[in-house]
């Protein structure tokens, strides 16, 4: 939300930035964008001749609240970034299946923070997710809770569809729409209202295309596109146009896709990421980790700087492993065997 203290801090340059729509507003009002661009909107005005202010009944106090009133009610409208304000979520102890209470005290998780959750199949990494997008608030099978900024979600951003606070990106992207990739992330651009759609888009193409084994077009039909494509074309859209600032992962690594690149877009973006994944490379890539048996959160673990230094081993180990499966894809024989680059 726009307030007294953004308009004074930041330039109207900066502000026309992050709020493209208001320069039809400041237009109307008489400020000229190119010469204020440099200048907080405060000092612009200050700068004006009085005559010239009195002479167009600007009143600069007036102007810099009608300003703040028009850019609020633009972003409840438009339905963008009113989570731009969340830094954190908080995660409080429930139970376990065994209805034994979870006793890892709380877990405050910070944008750019990446989160991998570990466990055995079948012991509550998919629910803990579950509660994080319902925003539990004690009224799950865990009974865990979960705060935004310190405090419960409140109903709205709960139960109301247009203002995600969480995006989900799960195990399961079967498309059923008869779009073109462009299509389809043009009318993503379009219901989220952005200025410079045909930027956005190639963005995300692009981006989805770095992060997917194989590329595709703008005209592939999104049917058509490889599991990893249609993960690598989600997370570059979630990751460029969603403006919920959580994203929730359900593994990723079958995906054929590059992990690393992936996670780099996502936290470059100030997501708070979290991840079920039972793979270490992914894993280590975090910061922390939340271990899960029987329903409950066990323990949560940092990742040590000794893990982080296995994590280029493990990275090496795997190359081997995509190499061999581009050799096996594109049928050659494996015959030459493999060398593990030395880190
Ligand atoms: N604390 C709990 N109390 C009661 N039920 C729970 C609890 N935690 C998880 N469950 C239930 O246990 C089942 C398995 O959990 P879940 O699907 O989250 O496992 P998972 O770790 O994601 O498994 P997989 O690795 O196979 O995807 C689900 O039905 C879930 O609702």
């Amino acid at each position: 939300m726009m307030d007294k203290n953004m308009i004074k801090n930041n330039k109207v340059g900066e502000l026309l930035e992050r709020y493209p729509f208001i320069e039809e507003f400041l237009k109307d009002h008489l400020v000229d964008i190119q010469e204020a661009s440099d200048l907080t909107l405060g000092a612009y005005l200050n700068l004006m001749d009085p005559e010239v202010l009195e002479e167009k009944a600007i009143i600069p106090d007036d102007l810099i609240e009608s300003l703040i009133s028009y850019t609020n009610q633009m972003i409840d409208f438009l339905g963008l970034e009113e989570e731009s304000g969340v830094h954190s979520i908080t995660l409080l102890p429930g139970i376990n299946k065994h209805k034994v209470g979870e006793t890892f005290g709380e877990l405050q998780i910070n944008r750019g923070e990446i989160i991998s959750i570990v466990g055995p199949t079948g012991s509550g990494k998919s629910r803990l997710l579950a509660d994080i997008e319902w925003g539990a608030n004690g009224d799950t099978p865990t009974k865990r809770t979960v705060l935004v900024n310190g405090e419960p979600m409140d109903i709205e951003s709960r139960f109301s569809s247009g203002r995600k606070l969480v995006a989900q990106l799960s195990q399961n992207m079967n498309f059923v729409m008869d779009l073109s990739v462009e299509e389809f992330i043009e009318l993503h651009a379009k219901s989220r209202l952005v200025e410079n759609e045909g930027e956005v888009i190639q963005k995300i193409f692009k981006k989805a295309n770095e992060l997917a084994g194989e590329q595709f077009e703008l005209t592939t039909p999104i049917t058509s596109l490889s599991g990893g494509q249609s993960r690598a074309l989600m997370i570059a859209d979630t990751a460029i146009l969603s403006t919920s600032p959580i994203v929730l992962i359900d593994e990723i690594e079958n995906a054929g896709i590059d992990r690393k690149k992936a996670l780099d877009l996502l936290v470059g973006e100030e997501k708070i990421v979290l991840m079920a994944t039972h793979d270490p490379i992914l894993a280590l890539m975090g910061d922390k980790r939340i271990i899960i048996s029987n329903g409950g959160i066990d323990k949560v673990m940092d990742i040590t700087e000794k893990e982080k230094s296995i994590l280029h081993k493990l990275e090496a180990l795997d190359d081997v492993i995509q190499d061999m499966r581009t050799k096996l894809r594109y049928g050659k024989d494996l015959e030459a065997g493999f060398e593990i680059k030395k880190v």
